[in-house]
């Protein structure tokens, strides 16, 4: 019997990203509910204009130059209050009575970070880079935040 092989030697990149000039990591966390609209504004028998259903995908995307912990740019359970947000204001809801503004996939991604940046951002040390809506396995809108604070 041969015995197995043994395992090479540890590898791993030293957790300062300075050492790579210009990197940046990136991480993502997909958060889902159901919810119905109607898409007021579009031209006479448009599909959208009937009140329907979505299965929601919301992506949220954080950066950081720097890790925390044991390598985090932020723990993924720091994002429970954003989870919270989205089940309690939007999982089984009509987005037309919860939304002031026509529940688009491209307004809601710019509502949704808008309250990310406002109510999670300011306790966890990644910092919000875009915020991906899809309505359908097809389609996606994004709303990307810039560097500024
Ligand atoms: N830019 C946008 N266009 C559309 C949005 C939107 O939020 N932003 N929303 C809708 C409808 O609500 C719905 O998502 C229908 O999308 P659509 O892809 O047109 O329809 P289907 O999922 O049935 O896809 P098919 O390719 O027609 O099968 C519409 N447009």
């Amino acid at each position: 019997m041969t015995s197995p092989r043994p395992c090479p030697a540890r590898v791993g990149s030293h957790p300062d990203l300075r050492d790579l000039r210009g990197a940046a990591l990136t991480i993502g966390k997909t958060f889902t509910f159901e919810a119905a609209h109607r898409l007021n504004g579009l031209p006479d028998g448009h599909k959208c204009g009937r009140r329907h259903g979505h299965s929601y995908q919301v992506t949220v995307e954080l950066t950081s130059t720097e890790l925390v912990g044991p390598g985090f740019i932020t723990d993924f359970g720091d994002l429970a209050p954003f989870a919270a947000y989205l089940a309690e204001h939007f999982d089984h809801c009509d987005l037309n009575e919860v939304l002031t503004v026509e529940p688009t996939s491209e307004l809601l991604a710019l509502h949704l970070a808008r309250w990310f940046l406002d109510n999670v951002q300011p306790g966890i040390p990644g910092r919000l880079a875009a915020v991906t809506v899809s309505e359908t396995s097809k389609t996606w809108a994004r709303c990307t935040l810039g560097n500024a604070p």
